[in-house]
């Protein structure tokens, strides 16, 4: 019926993120919009924001409606196009629209801008909002088209100003039927109210969808404008209004202008600038380095380019440079040594992009682990201008985006941040604020130059100022957590003056500590179908720690280097005396003892609750942890003893027949021993009675070993 009778115009120029959400707004509810002014060049005044200006949308609507200006029935609905919605059928529309018995409705607002003067000559309304926005109005063609008529205005004055004054007319608001939608009915300006409008679901006969509602007024808006400093609200509503995000479909917005890369040839494939950035002491970077090279994407398509900033990552960075970049595109590092600061070299990296005339531009930071390969492939086929993987901590809710900004541009938690976070809710979402890993389209970055687009601002961090910088322009910036892309690692107790500081990483980092350090066929210790090994009675033999762990301990232990005298008289013992003194260093001088007794706890303890049944002590008590060493010409073997100990783990931490020659454990009471230890492998016996036992002659080379006297 009436749809036919109305027209819809939007002024836009150019395709941005929020015509794109403009867009597809209205083609959700069938709306099929007017465009005005594309593909030319901005006419209306200076394009900053808050800014006066915009006279030159009624010149464009003016002359759109020439043809209309005597059609009675006709019906014309305005929009601005970068920062509306839909949220209604044009039938729902237009039937809210009569019953305000309007000709023409302006929006309405709590500001009277441009010209707060003004104010004393609005009439007092008794609720809602007093002012005129022109973002969003409708009316009868010939009633709108003699507003946009009443007085000559050029392009670069103000839009509002010419409408707000068309209104302070009293005999030209009287003969238009010229009325602001106070309480919302139809149009909802968000500035100034973003504290009176929420969403709920509501189910209708087909499916459920979040819809707006103005709590003071009582209304559900059918249209929305993120006006004035309200854009960061309209980009947080969007993820969900319009259908974007619904409770059964999910993410429906995400499979919008999605793309598949699958098909593509190499040669056709995009390029990509991959910017690594070393800022700061990082875990576990040997990881993070072979994740980026394991990621599924043609190294032929990829330029390198390195910031490390950070002298201790050197040797990795340069193994990895050594050998893997060779096979990019081009490369390209910057090393401590050159001492360029993290916002300079971040802004290289974008020139880098240019020099390259890159497709995309992907940072990943040492701290974000791309566990999925297919990440930057996923990103690239999302298709937005500027998009992140969801990365988090594991176990916490620190992740690589805020869902929300306080005044100051700070960290604020949004409603749905910790359903995304954990989650509970999968999609796409547009966020204020992102770091540590993104992927930009390249076409965005040709836009702007180094004063538009940079990681340099005052008072700003690196990453603040870029994403300041891109709310600026109205870039979107989505994070996805559609699928698992990786996790984040925690650098804030990373203490590289240690030796093998990694090994502290138990606590802050334990996902990757495991990774690292227990031994890959740890699970196969409670394995039904399998036996643990019992080399001798009651002495059970299962791997616990990898390589990497028992090297990166004698690392830390010879670093440390006071080994014990090997003396009866101990300083270190509360009482002082060891019987049967072995030359060692206990984990406490190293620092380690709290990880000791956690790893005890996590990995230790179930092994033992495994093979010695019924026996349970959580957790383990253990105050006497350490590394043994044996040499022949320093001490090569131990004398026969009793652990105090309920259970004793000993842990071979190098290899027999490479390392060293003889060594072994010696069970007396079964006459069995022990001599063919797997490094990594730990054995697990009770401590006193049954199980008194030697540590028998090293003959060549030095065996170590990781002893812990547990429940004493
Ligand atoms: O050398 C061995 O394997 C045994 C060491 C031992 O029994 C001890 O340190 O208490
Ligand atoms: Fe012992």
């Amino acid at each position: 019926r009436e749809i036919d009778d109305i027209l819809v115009y939007t002024v836009a120029t150019s395709e941005t993120d929020g015509f794109q959400r403009y867009t597809r707004s209205a083609i959700e509810y069938g709306i099929k919009p007017n465009i005005l002014g594309w593909g030319e060049g901005w006419k209306g005044g200076e394009n900053i924001r808050y800014r006066p200006g915009g006279g030159w949308k009624i010149n464009l609507l003016k002359k759109a409606l020439e043809p209309y200006k005597d059609d009675k029935n006709r019906i014309v609905l305005f929009t601005d196009g970068y920062d509306v919605m839909f949220l209604s059928d044009l039938n729902t529309i237009i039937d809210a629209f009569k019953k305000t018995n309007a000709r023409v409705l302006f929006g309405a607002e709590s500001a009277c801008w441009p010209d707060p003067e003004l104010e004393k000559l609005y009439p007092v309304v008794e609720s809602g909002k007093r002012f005129l926005n022109s973002g969003l109005y409708m009316g009868y063609a010939p009633d709108v088209y003699e507003l946009l008529n009443y007085s000559p205005v050029k392009d670069t004055d103000d839009d509002q100003l010419f409408f707000t004054l068309g209104y302070l007319d009293e005999d030209l608001r009287t003969r238009l039927h010229f009325k602001l939608d106070y309480n919302s009915e139809i149009f909802q300006n968000l500035n100034g109210a973003t504290s009176e409008v929420e969403m709920f679901p509501e189910t209708n006969k087909e499916y459920t969808e979040y819809r707006l509602k103005n709590v003071v007024t009582h209304t559900q808006p059918l249209i929305v404008h993120g006006n004035g400093f309200s854009k960061t609200n309209l980009n947080a509503l969007g993820n969900y209004l319009a259908r974007a995000w619904t409770p059964e479909e999910e993410c429906r917005h995400c499979k919008w202008g999605q793309i598949d890369l699958r098909r593509t040839l190499v040669k056709d494939l995009p390029t990509v600038v991959l910017a690594l950035f070393f800022e700061m002491p990082t875990p576990f970077v040997e990881e993070y380095l072979m994740k980026i090279q394991d990621l599924e994407y043609p190294k032929e398509r990829i330029h390198l380019f390195i910031h490390n900033n950070v002298k201790y990552h050197m040797p990795h960075v340069q193994s990895f440079v050594d050998q893997f970049s060779g096979r990019y595109k081009s490369f390209k590092q910057i090393t401590p040594d050159d001492s360029i600061p993290e916002w300079t070299a971040r802004d290289l990296s974008l020139d880098y992009c240019m020099q390259k005339d890159c497709d995309f531009y992907f940072v990943v930071d040492s701290i974000a682990h791309l566990d999925n390969p297919y990440t930057l492939q996923l990103l690239i086929e999302q298709n937005r201008t500027v998009v992140a993987p969801m990365l988090v901590r594991p176990e916490k809710a620190w992740s690589n985006f805020w869902g929300a900004l306080t005044k100051d541009g700070f960290y604020a938690r949004s409603h749905d941040y910790l359903d995304i976070v954990y989650n509970k809710r999968k999609g796409l979402w547009n966020v204020p604020f992102i770091n540590t890993c993104y992927l930009v389209n390249a076409t965005m970055l040709k836009k702007y130059d180094r004063t538009q687009l940079s990681y340099n601002k005052e008072n700003f961090d690196a990453d603040m100022a870029f994403c300041s910088n891109l709310n600026e322009l109205d870039v979107f910036m989505y994070v996805s957590n559609r699928v698992d892309f990786g996790h984040l690692i925690n650098p804030e107790s990373y203490d590289v003056t240690r030796t093998a500081p990694d090994m502290y990483q138990i606590f802050d980092n334990a996902r990757d500590w495991n990774q690292r350090y227990i031994h890959p066929d740890y699970p196969e210790n409670f394995n039904p179908n399998k036996k643990t090994l019992q080399p001798c009675p009651d002495v059970y033999w299962a791997p616990i720690v990898t390589r990497r762990f028992c090297n990166d301990l004698i690392s830390m232990m010879e670093a440390f280097g006071k080994w014990s005298e090997g003396k009866n008289e101990d300083e270190r013992l509360t009482g002082g005396y060891e019987a049967v003194p072995t030359r060692d260093i206990h984990m406490n001088q190293v620092g380690w003892d709290p990880h000791w007794m956690i790893f005890l706890q996590r990995w230790v303890r179930p092994v033992q609750e495994h093979v010695f049944t019924g026996y349970f002590h959580d957790p383990p008590r253990s105050l006497m942890n350490f590394v043994v060493r044996y040499k022949p010409d320093e001490q090569p073997s131990l004398r026969p003893h009793h652990d105090s100990s309920t259970y004793t783990i000993n842990i071979a931490l190098n290899e027999v027949g490479k390392d060293y020659e003889g060594g072994g454990c010696h069970f007396l009471r079964y006459n069995c021993s022990v001599t063919d230890t797997k490094t990594g492998w730990m054995l697990i016996h009770p401590g006193r009675l049954t199980h008194y036992h030697e540590g028998l002659r090293v003959t060549k080379g030095i065996r170590y070993i990781m002893i812990s006297f547990v429940d004493p």
